[in-house]
């Protein structure tokens, strides 16, 4: 593997946890959700605390960062609960999210040109603590212009538009719209990451697009391992990946 096709697998477990909140249960536990995420190939495992605890628990962050062998991406809104959270634990790599407790999901992605100024505060702040700090973006050159001046050093960029395109023609512009970000973003030194709604059968046209560093996938995951078992469907997914990021 060259660094040119390089690709890594970020695990959401999210949902994983929403089972088990479904009933107030012990089980299943994310944890051990994670460590079989890493030993079928995760390359991260990335968790999102969400202000209404509606999935991860404090808890399960706090576990994980004592037992994962890879590395955690912790998500969370910019937030000062969130942000003196990120503080006791320490991840390697937060990404910082827009949050609304009514949301379904992650809707559209953070405004960073909105508000420069927090995010530039929260990013000095996590930063200084050693976390690599990503910001999760729309494709817009102002997002991610205002991201490389807030000094982040990576962004997200958010693929849920790419992923519920209908037609062809609303796949292909989303598609294009995301390459010329990646390539909006590379050209500014910005390391690129994309999810969201990322499925076995979409994935592939982003992993393939060069300089895309890593995707972060939970949803369509956890889904196709109730039926295949959580390693069989991390081991699926990054076969896709690589095999398409050896085509770019
Ligand atoms: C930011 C992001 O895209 C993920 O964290 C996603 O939000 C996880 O799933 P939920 O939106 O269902 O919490
Ligand atoms: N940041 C995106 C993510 O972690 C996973 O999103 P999804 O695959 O659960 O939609």
């Amino acid at each position: 593997m060259t660094e040119a096709n390089r690709i890594l697998l970020g695990v959401n477990i999210d949902h994983v946890a929403t089972l088990r909140q479904a009933r107030g249960t012990r089980y299943p536990d994310p944890v051990k959700a994670a460590l079989d995420a890493e030993e079928a190939g995760a390359d991260g495992i990335t968790v999102h605390l969400r202000e209404d605890r509606r999935h991860i628990q404090e808890r399960d962050v706090r576990v994980l960062q004592e037992v994962l062998q890879t590395r955690m991406n912790f998500e969370m809104g910019v937030t000062e609960e969130m942000l003196a959270f990120a503080e006791s634990i320490r991840p390697a790599h937060v990404c910082l999210v827009p949050e609304r407790r009514e949301e379904l999901t992650t809707e559209g992605g953070l405004d960073v040109a909105g508000q420069e100024k927090r995010i530039h505060e929260a990013v000095q702040r996590l930063s200084a603590i050693g976390c690599e700090v990503s910001l999760f973006i729309d494709t817009d050159e102002r997002q991610i212009e205002a991201s490389a001046r807030v000094g982040a050093p990576a962004i997200e960029l958010h693929t849920g538009r790419y992923a519920d395109a209908h037609t062809p023609a609303e796949v292909a512009l989303e598609l294009a719209r995301i390459r010329d970000g990646v390539e909006f973003g590379l050209a500014r030194g910005l390391i690129i990451n994309a999810g969201h709604g990322l499925h076995y059968h979409n994935v592939e046209a982003v992993a393939a697009i060069p300089g895309v560093n890593e995707l972060n996938i939970g949803h369509a995951l956890i889904a196709h391992a109730v039926f295949v078992g959580l390693k069989q469907a991390v081991a699926e997914m990054k076969a896709l990946m690589i095999a398409a990021a050896h085509r770019r």
